[in-house]
């Protein structure tokens, strides 16, 4: 029996992320819940695989995702609480934003409840990867973005968001495509909030993004098949020790990578890869930002009078 669970499901992510996981080999039973029936309050929610999480607010022009805090932090706490209450070993796929400040707080809340695995928890982070394929394609057609995956690292907002473009094999992209490029990936989601002019941000991109990764998971986690490595934000203490040196060095401890999955979530978190000196500078102005989206949402649970 494998049941999985979306919460927020009502909403513009939900609805076609269900339609897309209805088909999955591997759910048995698919439950759809929305604010009344948050994980908290709902009865039949034991034996839950894998909760994933599209609840709360979405953009309008002119907001950045951290503006999104004040309302998604409350509601993600609560739905933490809700799944430490009813499936604590469940693995859990945030989508909410600002996933850099999300993702800590599950994990804080988790923690409190002595039920924090950090194998278990993941930011989707796989938009920035899908839009990073899309892009490079529109700029150089024989680059097939089915086959040709971007690693992106760092966060999932503005600046955080870094596209390992180097890595793509036979690249030869100038100074202005790459600022072009970078720009465009890193700031993907306010042109689609702009286009939507107040009618919320990326849905059916996300959908399909947010099927692809919870499918790798159940195909991992599920089917024990190997090999499987998507891009997400996590906890680097799911692999103390691929990613010791760079926690020593950068005191860093969630971060965007190329992850692999096993039986039990996170398998291994992959070495960063060799970066441009274009995208060490990216990764060095990602940090700070990183840090200060982290401290916010752990903050958020372990000392709110720091917000
Ligand atoms: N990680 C990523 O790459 C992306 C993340 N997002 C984020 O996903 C989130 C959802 O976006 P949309 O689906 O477009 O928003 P939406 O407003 O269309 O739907 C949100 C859903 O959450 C529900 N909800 C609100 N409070 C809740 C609670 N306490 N418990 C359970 N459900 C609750 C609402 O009733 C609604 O059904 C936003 O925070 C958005 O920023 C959006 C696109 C990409
Ligand atoms: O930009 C937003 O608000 C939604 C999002 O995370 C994305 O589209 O990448």
């Amino acid at each position: 029996m494998v049941k999985v669970v979306i919460c927020g499901a009502a909403g513009g992510i939900g609805q076609p992320l269900s339609l897309l996981l209805k088909q999955s080999d591997y759910i048995t039973h698919l439950a759809l819940y929305d604010v009344v029936n948050a994980p908290g309050v709902a009865a039949d929610l034991s034996h839950i695989n894998t909760v994933v999480i599209p609840a709360g607010v979405p953009r309008k022009p002119g907001m950045t995702r951290d503006d999104l805090f004040k309302i998604n932090a409350g509601i993600i706490r609560d739905l933490s609480e809700g799944i430490v209450k009813n499936c604590p070993g469940a693995f859990i796929l945030v989508i909410s934003n600002p996933v850099n400040s999300t993702v800590p707080i599950v994990a804080e809340v988790l923690k409190r409840h002595g039920a924090f695995d950090p194998r278990r928890v993941f930011g989707i982070s796989t938009l920035d990867v899908v839009r990073s394929s899309r892009f490079v394609y529109e700029l150089d057609n024989s680059i097939d973005p089915r086959s040709t995956r971007v690693t992106v690292i760092g966060g999932h907002s503005g600046v955080t968001i870094v596209p390992v473009l180097s890595q793509i094999p036979g690249q030869k992209f100038t100074k202005e495509q790459l600022d072009l490029l970078t720009h465009r990936i890193q700031y993907g989601g306010d042109e689609v909030v702009k286009a939507k002019d107040g009618a919320g941000s990326a849905t059916l991109s996300m959908a399909y993004a947010g099927a692809r990764f919870t499918s790798a998971i159940l195909e991992a986690t599920v089917a024990g098949k190997t090999g499987l490595v998507e891009s997400t934000y996590v906890n680097l203490h799911a692999d103390e020790e691929s990613t010791a040196a760079f926690r020593a060095k950068t005191q860093l401890e969630y971060f965007a990578q190329d992850v692999e999955f096993g039986r039990e979530g996170v398998s291994k978190i992959r070495p960063l890869p060799e970066l441009s000196a274009y995208e060490q500078t990216l990764l060095d102005a990602a940090i700070p930002e990183l840090k200060v989206n982290i401290t916010k949402g752990t903050a958020f649970i372990t000392d709110a009078s720091k917000i």
